[in-house]
């Protein structure tokens, strides 16, 4: 039986950007990737099995080697900071890391900060020699300055629109985050020949997309 190589991509909303851009490189997704309860999808015709995945598990799972590649934003790479080779910059769903608070923040002597990205936000105040509380939310981030549970917030940024419709302001920008196409050590040697097939098909979508404009 063929070998296929099993691509961990990540539900939600980087999954549009993921179907134009494989598309772009001549090689179609299936059509269901985000809709079906069906985590699995093998497609024979790709040489592809593909695996979905909750977007901050998909290092995980190619850290473990249970996905040979696998599609995952900079900022969950940041996060996670699992041992795994980083293989392309896809360019897509760009956005920013942030640190976010009220226009009227000053600093307090026990400074807490809300964040989805814990281990970010701690290292990113670790290495300013700043001394703050960090509280691990799981969403909606936005909300803890509001409501009082954080002075300020580390999240992603794309319009702003959310900052804004809560009435919060960019303080400092921390990174700026595109997904990445990420390789297990292992699977990037056995399977060189199809990981660097892909590889250089998505690399040439990209390059026309810049072409073109985007
Ligand atoms: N507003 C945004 N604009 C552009 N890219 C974003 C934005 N928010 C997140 N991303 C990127 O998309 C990836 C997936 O985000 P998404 O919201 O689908 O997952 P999530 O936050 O883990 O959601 P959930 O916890 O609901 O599954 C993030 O890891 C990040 O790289
Ligand atoms: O600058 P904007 O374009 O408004 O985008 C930023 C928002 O997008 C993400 O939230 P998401 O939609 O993933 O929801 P979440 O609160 O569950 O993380 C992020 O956490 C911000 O809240």
């Amino acid at each position: 039986m063929q070998d296929l190589l099993k691509v961990a991509i990540p539900k939600g909303r980087i999954v549009k950007h993921i179907h134009r851009l494989f598309q772009g490189a001549g090689l179609p997704l299936p059509e269901d990737l985000d809709d079906s309860r069906k985590f699995i999808i093998p497609v024979p015709e790709m040489g592809m099995e593909f695996i979905v995945a909750k977007p901050a598990d998909v290092p995980t799972y190619v850290e473990y080697g249970v996905a040979d590649i696998g599609i995952a934003g900079k900022d969950v790479m940041m996060e996670e900071n699992r041992n795994v080779y980083e293989l392309l910059d896809l360019g897509i769903a760009r956005c920013r890391f942030s640190v976010i608070g009220l226009p009227d923040w000053m600093p307090s002597a026990n400074p807490r900060v809300a964040s989805k990205f814990p281990n970010v936000a701690s290292q990113y105040f670790r290495e300013k020699g700043q001394q703050v509380e960090v509280i691990k939310l799981n969403g909606n981030v936005e909300l803890a300055p509001l409501i009082g549970l954080a002075d300020r917030i580390v999240d992603l940024v794309e319009t702003g629109n959310t900052i804004r419709e809560n009435g919060l302001v960019e303080l400092e920008k921390i990174a700026d985050i595109t997904s990445r196409l990420i390789a297990n050590r292992v699977s990037y040697r056995m399977k060189n020949g199809a990981v660097q097939l892909l590889c250089d098909r998505l690399q040439d979508a990209i390059t026309q997309s810049a072409a073109g404009g985007r």
